[in-house]
């Protein structure tokens, strides 16, 4: 489990293990995620500055569904093996990949992952950053921060993935992420295309 400076677990729920990766494969990681065809993040009417590819499934918010995405790359199997391994969960469970680069500017505000997903296991690359938790109280929010730091994984689950928010600020300097998920109980993930 995961402490701050006074000891406290950040937020029941959240876990990471660090240098999971060397930095060789930090750099090949990060030179894979590169030659993806990375899109802005889009909704509706609103463009996102950080750049994103799906695989496995992927999730059309107009619609607010789940839909087939090219398959896993083979680079991306032995990062799900260790993320699997971390979360105690059969690699084939991560049925989805979402890979996204946060240049300078890039953030992601405050959201809860989709409901369609159980799991959540995260690798960061590149820049450190911090992960913000909150969680609605009666007239304030309680506030939690994680560091993120390269090369390490991080897995939201039980209150840390179902009550709290997440965000990350804007970047200063480039991060990159792998994020795995599962599907939720009785959501089945699409045909593979
Ligand atoms: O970049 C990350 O590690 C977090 C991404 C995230 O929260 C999301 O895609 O839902
Ligand atoms: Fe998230």
């Amino acid at each position: 489990m995961t402490r701050d400076l006074f000891g406290l677990a950040v937020v029941p729920g959240f876990e990471s293990v660090s240098e999971i990766v060397t930095p060789e494969q930090e750099r090949a990681l990060i030179t894979q995620i590169d030659a993806c065809a990375l899109e802005p993040f889009r909704f509706q009417r609103w463009l996102g500055k950080r750049l994103t590819a799906s695989f496995g499934v992927g999730y059309d918010f107009a619609r607010g569904r789940v839909e087939a995405a090219d398959p896993l790359p083979d680079w991306l199997l032995p990062i799900r093996a260790r993320a699997a391994a971390f979360a105690r969960l059969a690699p084939e469970a991560l049925v989805q990949a979402l890979v996204i680069r946060y240049d300078p500017g890039a953030g992601i505000g405050w959201h809860r992952d989709r409901p369609v997903y159980e799991h959540v296991v995260g690798l960061s690359l590149g820049a450190p950053a911090i992960l913000r938790l909150r969680r609605r109280k009666p007239g304030h929010f309680e506030r939690r921060s994680a560091p993120l730091e390269p090369r390490a994984l991080y897995r939201l689950s039980g209150e840390a993935r179902h009550i709290w928010e997440h965000s990350i600020v804007e970047m200063t300097q480039t991060r990159w992420s792998i994020t795995f998920r599962s599907m939720a109980d009785g959501v089945r993930a699409p045909d593979p295309r």
